[in-house]
């Protein structure tokens, strides 16, 4: 595969690179420069329905293509992203602004997990059967649904677009992907690697462009059947709308205001550590990230002065740099976002405990978007600071004196996507566990993944799981046939 990181991109549609049809492009920027970095297409309507003609036309072949045959190219996709992991990291960092050890770390090896997982899980899918004494057998078809549509966000870019793709496609599917425009660049190099690993012209198409314009193409159009979204509450809500009453199936992976619970029972270092991780990953972009952390009383100030000292030391700079522990905010729109959250703290009374500043690096990442990862405290749970998802590197400490009260802040938002739980008492861990209004809860640990496990939230935070099974049944439609013996 070429080596380059690509300046102009281009739409990968029925297996060929063309550009948008309107012939107008738009800029893409380098977050730790503020730099333009290459121009991507701004794609619309018509880009969308060529992409689904393709797409319709691929479905016929490969809905019927043999399960070792997926699997052997869903596997060789994985081998080829591993291949080209260098050349994907740094994409990955030029684009996010992302630590570089990070994507080489993290990403890049996530995003061929995917595609292995899901190569293996299509080979071990099975259906239900349902016996009615002796008068009749049912058995349950799981047939691929057709043409899907795959909405990502930028935080995690290859890694969520790859989340959606590879169950799609192990499933049967054929499918139109759109990469947030704030990173498209894997996502065009996805398209290359797709290519070599012999995956047929036209089963995935990677369309560039803005969520109003390419996006709301997508998910308007009525052959695509079903949408996969990651992204914000606001544009899941939008999509909900315009996909709901023409029944088309839906999965939306949205916003949090995670809590993480720290009881003083816990492994002190273990928490220490994982906190300051959970809290400032990728920047706080994340949205598992523990945006409100919740502290028992008795270890409150304990935990105030050891946690501050931290995150104090966190360096935030250039992403090519492998001391930098903080890479660059994604885009300006967000560094402005996140500054007006940090502003908005204060006037509801925060008290900046560290960081709240942005930072101008010296040498070629002065101009980019960097915040320094900031602690508040001061803020009630009823506050914008303590109910909106801020999505950066701001974190908020609240006390609590019960497991009543832990439960009660724990609860008090509109999200419920993840939490943490940090205890030695598993009774009390099970017992919280059950009560939090979540989708996935971490005790004693956080992030840590098993890609079987249903994956999603609660409330706000979305609708539907991905991950493992669910994922298959979400990218198939179940067909109930009953014979009467
Ligand atoms: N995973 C998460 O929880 C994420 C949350 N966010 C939150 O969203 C806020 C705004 O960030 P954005 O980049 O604007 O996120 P967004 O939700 O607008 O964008 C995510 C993806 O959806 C697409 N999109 C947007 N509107 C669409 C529409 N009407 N139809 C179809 N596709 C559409 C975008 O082009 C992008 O590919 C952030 O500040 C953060 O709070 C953002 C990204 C990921
Ligand atoms: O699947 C994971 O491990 C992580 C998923 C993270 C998101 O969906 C997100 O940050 O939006």
């Amino acid at each position: 595969m070429q080596q380059d990181i690509p300046w102009h991109l281009e739409n990968f549609i029925g297996g060929s690179f063309i550009g948008p049809l309107s012939g107008n492009f738009i800029d893409n920027f380098n977050p730790a420069t503020g730099e333009v970095s290459g121009k991507i297409p701004d794609s619309n309507e018509q880009d969308v329905a060529v992409a689904v003609k393709a797409a319709q036309k691929a479905f016929t072949t490969w809905s019927v293509t043999p399960l070792e045959k997926r699997f052997e190219i869903l596997n060789r996709i994985a081998e080829l992203i591993d291949d080209n992991k260098e050349l994907f990291a740094l994409a990955e960092s030029n684009d996010n602004g992302k630590p570089l050890w990070l994507s080489r770390k993290v990403d890049i090896p996530r995003a061929s997990a995917n595609f292995r997982f899901f190569a293996t899980g299509i080979m071990h899918f099975a259906a239900e059967s349902h016996q009615m004494e002796d008068s009749a057998i049912n058995y349950t078809l799981r047939q691929p649904i057709g043409v899907v549509g795959c909405i990502s966000p930028w935080n995690l870019p290859l890694y969520l677009f790859t989340w959606k793709i590879a169950p799609a496609l192990a499933a049967g599917n054929c499918v139109i992907a759109k990469p947030s425009e704030v990173t498209p660049l894997t996502a065009f190099l996805l398209g290359r690697v797709v290519k070599e690993a012999g995956l047929p012209d036209g089963v995935l198409n990677i369309l560039h462009g803005t969520g109003p314009v390419t996006g709301e193409a997508i998910i308007q159009h009525p052959a695509i059947k079903a949408i996969s979204f990651t992204g914000s509450t606001r544009a899941g809500a939008r999509i909900a709308s315009v996909a709901a009453p023409v029944f088309k199936k839906l999965s939306l992976e949205l916003g949090g205001k995670n809590p993480n619970i720290i009881f003083a029972d816990c492994d002190w270092e273990k928490m220490m550590n994982t906190t300051v991780q959970s809290s400032f990953a990728n920047q706080g972009q994340i949205c598992l990230c523990g945006s409100r952390i919740l502290v028992e009383a008795s270890i409150y100030d304990k935990f105030k002065t050891e946690f501050v000292e931290r995150v104090k030391a966190l360096k935030v700079g250039d992403p090519m740099d492998e001391k930098s522990k903080q890479g660059a905010i994604v885009s300006k729109v967000h560094f402005e976002k996140v500054m007006g959250c940090i502003e908005k703290a204060k006037e509801e009374g925060g008290t900046i405990l560290v960081g709240g500043q942005a930072v101008q690096p010296e040498g070629r990442c002065a101009n980019g978007w960097f915040i320094q990862p900031t602690v508040i405290e001061g803020v009630g749970p009823d506050t914008v600071t303590n109910q909106e998802e801020i999505f950066g590197p701001v974190v908020t400490i609240q006390k609590f004196n019960t497991e009543e009260e832990a439960l009660q802040l724990a609860n008090a938002t509109q999200y419920g996507l993840a939490a943490t739980i940090w205890t030695s008492n598993l009774t009390r861990a099970h017992r919280v566990g059950a009560r939090v209004e979540s989708g996935i809860i971490w005790i004693n640990c956080w992030l840590l993944r098993d890609l079987r496990t249903p994956f999603g939230g609660v409330k706000n935070s979305g609708v539907g799981r991905e991950g493992g099974w669910e994922a298959l049944r979400f990218f198939t439609e179940a067909k109930n046939i009953c014979v009467q013996l």
